[in-house]
């Protein structure tokens, strides 16, 4: 698995976009997708000679709009792509990390945990670990222990979303280790054994988490949601016992809105200003390192200092070993339909 992989997923259109009858303005050819700008007449060029249409490569395009399309992508076939990676990378002893990023009422929710009828993502990946936890036990190949935790970070406060009613679940303090690095003070950690413990966690957090209506969509997260396997393998190589550490991190951030398009006032305008102030930390974070990364890839280029802005915001500063370092990354943009032009984000 590379180290960063981007892939961006169409939802099918709500009640609200028929009703405003939006256009379908997206179109997904492979790893290709293509945006038509509708203000643009055909053959001709909007203001600064904008073109009408406008195609981004990405590592793989999802086509979910319609159920009926030969080219429809299933939440299997999401987890098939993507998630079968992340349990792969975590059993080699990598550092995994998925985020879904998009505008509010895109489907990231939908594509990180799901439905009751169909689940997304993170199920699917804690499901495939412990399958292959099982499989490799069965073989007496190595003991494992897997830890769970679950929290999120509304208004640029940590709170366990797993807590215990005795303990302290609110403006969770954030501490670095100075080997093990960023980590939540006092967050509860929760042993699993099989994939039943994981579901019932995952159940209570959920219930926990800090959503409300917005114009855009009935139930918006207003929170980014972190939930972290620990899992640790123990076995023997070359008849010397060994013990590998990896965490994967599965991220639903909250929604990327903008206020004039959700009419946010009050309460929900100072959450969609704190929510965009680390979505931008987030982009900043990833830009300084793709920077970094560049600079190595030339050597005899004379390179300018790099500083990449962790501390600016709790979600870059908690997740700094997995966004650099010994991890492999994936980012999903959602994209829901509109009836006017706008730019895809792309973090690469
Ligand atoms: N691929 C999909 N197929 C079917 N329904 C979907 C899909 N993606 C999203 N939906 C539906 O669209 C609605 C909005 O999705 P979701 O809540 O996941 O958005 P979100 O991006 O997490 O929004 P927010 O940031 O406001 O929390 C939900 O009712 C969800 O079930």
């Amino acid at each position: 698995m590379a180290s960063v992989k981007v892939a961006v997923r169409v939802r099918p259109m709500n009640r609200r976009e028929k009703d405003l009858e939006a256009k379908f303005i997206i179109q997904m050819e492979k790893s290709k997708t293509t945006i038509t700008n509708l203000k643009i007449p055909e053959g001709g060029t909007g203001d600064s000679g904008r073109e009408r249409t406008k195609t981004f490569t990405y590592d793989f395009s999802f086509y979910s709009a319609d159920t009926k399309s030969p080219d429809y992508v299933s939440q299997e076939m999401v987890f098939k792509t993507l998630g079968t990676d992340v349990v792969k990378s975590a059993f080699e002893g990598y550092n995994a990390c998925v985020f879904a990023y998009g505008q509010t009422g895109s489907g990231k929710s939908y594509t990180m945990m799901g439905d009751s009828g169909d689940s997304g993502l993170i199920p699917r990946i804690c499901e495939g670990l412990f399958s292959r936890i099982n499989e490799t036990t069965r073989w007496d190949e190595a003991s494992f222990r897997t830890e769970v935790s679950y929290l999120e970070i509304y208004n640029e406060r940590v709170r366990d979303l797993l807590r215990r009613k005795s303990s302290k679940t609110f403006n969770l303090r954030v501490r670095e280790h100075p080997k093990e690095g960023p980590y939540v003070e006092d967050l509860s950690k929760h042993l699993v054994q099989n994939y039943g413990d994981v579901e019932e966690l995952m159940d209570a957090g959920n219930i926990n988490r800090t959503t409300a209506a917005t114009g855009m969509n009935d139930v918006s997260s207003r929170s980014h949601a972190i939930f972290t396997i620990k899992f640790t393998q123990a076995k023997f190589d070359s008849e010397m016992p060994c013990e590998t550490v990896s965490k994967i991190h599965l991220v639903d951030l909250a929604g990327s809105e903008r206020a004039d398009a959700t009419g946010a006032t009050g309460v929900r305008l100072k959450e969609g200003g704190n929510i965009n102030k680390s979505l931008v930390t987030l982009g900043n974070v990833i830009s300084a390192l793709a920077d970094l990364s560049q600079d190595a890839a030339n050597p005899l280029v004379k390179k300018k200092p790099v500083f990449v802005p962790y501390r600016d915001s709790v979600l870059t500063w908690l997740l700094k070993d997995s966004l650099g370092g010994n991890s492999k990354t994936i980012m999903i943009a959602s994209k829901n339909f509109k009836f006017f032009f706008f730019s895809i984000q792309c973090f690469v």
